[in-house]
Order: C-alpha cells, then sequence, then structure tokens
C-alpha cells in the first residue's frame, strides 16, 4: 500500500440501496471510505486495513433460508462496526440476539426514544430524548445479544439501537444515511470520531495525494493514453495522471460523429489551453455511424459505442506509438474518467440491478486489450468537481453538464442516421443557448435534449400540415445522478425555447416537456 494509502471505513453491502450514500455520507464526515461485497472474508476484509465497517440495510430477512451473511470472522476482528437495518440484524442475530418478523412494519419518519435508563451512550450523544429517524423493515431485533445496551426503541420497536462499548460494536434500526433521518449524519459522525476514534482528516486534498501515488505505483514508467471528453470526470482523471506521470500521459479525444455543436472545438482549444496536456483528435465519425447503421434498441447501441470507443483508442494507440512510446512499446494503460454511479448502474455494484451499460463500464468489449486507470472510480460527481477546484481547473471545465459518453447517440429514439443527428444538434443548440442567456445553467444537473425519431405526430404551420418528429426537453435537478427530479424551469423560458425549436428546426413540429424523477424514470432515455 503506498505511503499517502488513507486506511478506509468498509461499507459491507447487503444489496442496499443506500450503500453508496452510506460510502458518501462516511466521507463527508471527513474519513475515507468504500464498499465492499458481503462475500468478502475476514481475511480480505482485514487485508484492507480498515479503520472502522459499516454493514449496509439489504432487502433480505436474515432468518430466511440463503439469505446474504457475514463471515464470522469479521466482527471478531477488534474493528469497530455499525450496523444498520439488515446490518443492524446480521449483528444482532450472529451474536445471539433474536431477530424476528413481529408484524411492527415501519416504513418512512418514525419517532424513535433514548430506551429507559440510558442517557443515549456515544453512539446517541448531544441528540434529544426523541428523535425522527427514517425506518424502512418489516423485521426487528427483539432481543440485544448479551453484553449490549438497548439504547433506543420506538413504540413497536423494542430494540431500535444497541451498543457494546468495549468491543465497540454499535447498531441502529433506521437509516442515519439518509437526510430524513434530521440527526442521521450526527449518529454517524458520533460513530467514526467517538466511538471509533477515528479523526476526521480526509478531503480532496488527501484524495489527490493518494490518487496520484497509486498512479505511480500502477503504471511505473509505462506510458498512458487518457480517453479525454471535454467532460468533469476525464479533465479531473487527466489531470491527476498529469500531475503523477507528467509526460508520460497523451489524451486522445474521439470526435463519434454523436457530439453536440461546438464541442470538437472547445476541447481542442479551450481544454489544451487551460491545462498545457498533449491532444490528439481521432475523427472516427464514419466507423461509429457505420456500426450503428440499422440499430435502434439502446443497449446494443450502448455496447457497440463502448466497442468501437475501445476499438478506436487501440487504432490511436498504434499510430501513437512509433512516435511517442519508447522503442515501440503499445502503450499498455487506458485512463477513464469512470465515477461510481456508472459502475453501480451497469450492475457492478454487489448484487445490483443492470440498468444500463455505460459506455466505460459494462459498454467495454470483452477482448479489451488496455489495464484501466480509473482514479475516480469510487466518487461521485460533486467529490469529483472539488478534486478538480483544488486542482486548479478553471470553472468553465468543472462546473460543466455531464454529457453522456455515447452523446447524442442515446438521445435519438430510433436508429441514429446523419440527418437525425443535424435535427438533434440544432435543438440542443437552442436549448444551451438559451439556458446560459437566461442565467439558469446553475439551476440544473443537466438538460438532456431527446428526439423521438420513431414518433411522428401531425402539426400546423404555414397553413399546410406537417408530420413531423417531437423534441423533448429533459430539465433535472440532482446531487449525484443516482436521483433526480425535473426542474421547474420558467414557463416563459419554456416558451421561448419551444418556439425557436419549431421555428428554426426543419421536421420538428412539437417540443415536450418530460416531468418525470429519477426513479422511476433515468436521466437519459436510452
Ligand atoms: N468523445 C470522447 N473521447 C474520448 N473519451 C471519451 C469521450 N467521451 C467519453 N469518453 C471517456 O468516457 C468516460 C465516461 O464519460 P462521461 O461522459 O461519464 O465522463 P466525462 O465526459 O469525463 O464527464 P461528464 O460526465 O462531465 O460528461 C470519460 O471520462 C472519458 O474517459
Ligand atoms: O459517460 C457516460 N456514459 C454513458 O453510457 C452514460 N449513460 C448515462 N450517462 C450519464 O450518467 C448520468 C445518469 O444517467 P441516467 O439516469 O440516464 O442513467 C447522467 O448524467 C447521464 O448523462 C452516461 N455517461
Ligand atoms: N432496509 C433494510 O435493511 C431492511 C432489512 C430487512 N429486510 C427488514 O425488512 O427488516
Ligand atoms: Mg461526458
Amino acid at each position: 500500500m503506498s505511503e499517502t494509502a488513507q486506511r478506509p471505513v468498509l461499507v459491507v453491502d447487503f444489496g442496499a440501496q443506500y450503500a453508496q450514500l452510506i460510502a458518501r455520507r462516511v466521507r463527508e464526515a471527513g474519513v475515507y471510505s468504500e464498499i465492499v461485497p458481503h462475500t468478502i472474508s475476514a481475511e480480505e476484509l482485514a487485508a484492507k486495513n480498515p479503520v472502522g465497517i459499516v454493514l449496509s440495510g439489504g432487502p433480505s430477512s436474515v432468518y430466511e433460508e440463503g439469505s446474504p451473511d457475514l463471515d464470522e470472522g469479521i466482527l471478531e476482528l477488534g474493528v469497530p462496526t455499525l450496523g444498520i437495518c439488515y446490518g443492524f440484524q446480521v449483528m444482532a442475530q450472529q451474536l445471539g440476539g433474536e431477530v424476528a418478523k413481529t408484524g411492527a412494519r415501519e416504513y418512512g419518519s418514525t419517532e424513535v426514544r433514548l430506551a429507559g435508563g440510558t442517557d443515549g451512550g456515544l453512539l446517541l450523544a448531544e441528540q434529544p430524548i426523541e428523535q425522527t429517524a427514517w425506518m424502512s423493515h418489516g423485521d426487528s431485533v427483539v432481543k440485544a445479544p448479551e453484553g449490549f445496551d438497548v439504547l433506543a426503541a420506538s413504540d413497536s420497536t423494542p430494540v431500535a439501537a444497541f451498543a457494546n462499548d468495549e468491543r465497540k460494536l454499535y447498531g441502529v434500526q433506521w437509516h442515519p444515511e439518509v437526510k430524513h433521518s434530521p440527526f442521521g449524519q450526527r449518529v454517524l459522525e458520533n460513530f467514526l470520531h467517538r466511538a471509533a476514534g477515528i479523526p476526521a482528516d480526509w478531503n480532496s486534498g488527501n484524495v489527490i495525494a493518494e490518487q496520484v501515488d497509486r498512479i505511480r505505483e500502477q503504471v511505473g514508467s509505462g506510458r498512458v493514453l487518457c480517453a479525454l471528453s471535454g467532460g468533469v470526470d476525464s479533465a479531473v482523471a487527466a489531470a491527476l495522471v498529469h500531475k503523477a506521470v507528467g509526460d508520460q500521459l497523451v489524451c486522445v479525444f474521439v470526435d463519434h460523429g454523436l457530439l453536440r455543436a461546438g464541442e470538437r472545438e472547445q476541447v481542442e482549444q479551450d481544454y489544451v489551453a487551460s491545462t498545457g496536456v498533449r491532444l490528439v483528435t481521432v475523427d472516427a465519425r464514419e466507423r461509429f455511424l457505420t456500426a450503428l447503421a440499422g440499430v435502434s434498441d439502446p443497449e446494443q447501441k450502448r455496447k457497440i459505442i463502448g466497442r468501437e470507443f475501445i476499438r478506436t483508442f487501440e487504432a490511436a494507440q498504434a499510430e501513437l506509438v512509433a512516435e511517442f512510446a519508447a522503442e515501440g512499446d503499445p502503450i499498455r494503460f487506458l485512463v477513464q474518467g469512470t465515477l461510481y454511479p456508472d459502475v453501480v448502474e451497469s450492475g457492478g455494484g454487489s448484487g445490483t440491478a443492470n440498468i444500463k451499460s455505460h459506455h466505460n463500464v459494462g459498454g467495454l468489449p470483452e477482448d479489451l486489450q488496455f489495464e484501466l486507470v480509473e482514479p475516480l472510480r469510487t466518487l461521485f460527481k460533486d467529490e469529483v468537481r472539488a478534486i478538480g477546484r483544488e486542482l486548479g481547473l478553471p470553472e468553465a471545465i468543472v462546473a460543466r453538464h455531464p454529457f453522456p459518453g455515447p452523446g447524442l447517440g442515446i438521445r435519438i429514439v430510433g436508429e441514429v442516421t446523419e440527418e437525425r443527428l443535424e435535427t438533434l444538434r440544432a435543438a440542443d443548440l437552442i436549448v444551451r443557448t438559451e439556458l446560459t442567456a437566461a442565467g439558469l445553467d446553475g439551476e440544473i444537473w443537466q438538460c438532456p435534449v431527446v428526439l423521438l425519431a420513431d414518433v411522428r405526430s401531425v402539426g400546423v404551420q404555414g397553413d399546410g400540415r406537417t408530420y413531423g418528429h417531437p423534441i423533448v426537453l429533459r430539465p433535472v435537478s440532482s446531487e449525484d445522478a443516482m436521483t433526480a427530479d425535473w426542474t421547474r424551469l420558467p414557463y416563459e423560458w419554456l416558451a421561448r425555447v419551444s418556439n425557436r425549436i419549431t421555428n428554426e428546426v426543419a421536421g420538428v413540429n412539437r417540443v415536450v416537456l418530460d416531468v418525470t424523477s429519477k426513479p422511476p424514470g433515468t436521466i437519459e432515455w436510452e
């Protein structure tokens, strides 16, 4: 392990919806955190040298055959551990307590209060005697294990929190990681700082030092190719790698023909001007559009795009190698700005579903020859933005709205053709121009503009009948792209944009607003 490596708090994932949220809240408390699957052995876990463990919630019941289990050795390691919901129940059962379906079901806001005779101990210190906590369970701990103090109860759950200070084992039935538990962050911080004695010394500066070390260790004196899109994530990844290995890095930007208006110029000029990295642009428009011809299934498009990206990097690598790599060695390392949500949505979490194959994770071809360098793989975008700022990247790059690697290819519902791309590009440019003109960029996370190429509707323009396509506006607000809500943009703004699109973009006779949150929708349509 490198010298600067922070010892982590490991979040053991039992298939929770909130595992990533727990890790993020721990980092917000100034402690580095990573997620591990519940199948990890005590030995593997100990090898990661954790300062603390959090057992996540999960959908199963601990008393059912085959429910996700925890290696019994883990609670014997002497590492301070906090169980949350299912994790709390696992801890109770393993240590000789009892868990049962009592008929009590608590979903949503629930009042919990300190149990008789306790002051809340370290875990519930500096919290009111009664507090609102967000619950989501149908099973309950009916008896705490021996040696544990019951700290809190609700009307229907007699053991809602417990502690064993000597063994540094703690648990809560509620979810301290969600914002609907007003004292939740306090519970987590009490566990981390008071009970486990972990200092709050993790910040974006540490991540930089640690990642720079790790990158140096991984690539040595090897040459590195960075997939650079002009977006936030790859810009920050490139800056980290550049800091670590300087001129061993060359960035490759792929013009796959699925870009928005002006994007290529922006990357070639602004990005290079502000960072000084070495950039090669590859014109791969024909390759991508040929491969996508006739395809309208979203997953198929994503897989094709993922594969063609890699084939393009391989071709670029071969061309660069003679000129750039010492003695003609192939460039073995590929840097990608992959973030945690890309991994989870591609089904890369433990037991999480494949929602869509992000081109840079689930869309990668099986015969990938590159060794990946992904320094941001465990982080969320706002954390990445903080690192970018710390590295001195300009605000114009750091604050950019996300734009998916597969680009307009997954914003045309239906087959991707040159003509449709032209149409969508024109509509998208109007939306982006008007957002900036109205000073609305800071109000939203991003605003996909989608062409429903397979849908047609009747309109009337210039006294004549039209039979055109709708354009969908999808403005969303989000903290981390895992959940999102549609942004209530001003009606006047929507009216102006609708007017401009239907007047200026041939073939479009209708503009519609997507008013769906995520879940149930996702941000992109494909
Ligand atoms: N046109 C492109 N050329 C080269 N690499 C790309 C391109 N588009 C995407 N990538 C690679 O795929 C990764 C994932 O794309 P993604 O859009 O999630 O990230 P980003 O573009 O860096 O940031 P943002 O989410 O802000 O757009 C990028 O970080 C980059 O490594
Ligand atoms: O690089 C990427 N490759 C992809 O394949 C991809 N798919 C979605 N996105 C972006 O991820 C965030 C979440 O999007 P969804 O709610 O549509 O899954 C949003 O910010 C999307 O724009 C992608 N980014
Ligand atoms: N959210 C959870 O972890 C739920 C745990 C367990 N499935 C229960 O219903 O009690
Ligand atoms: Mg992008």
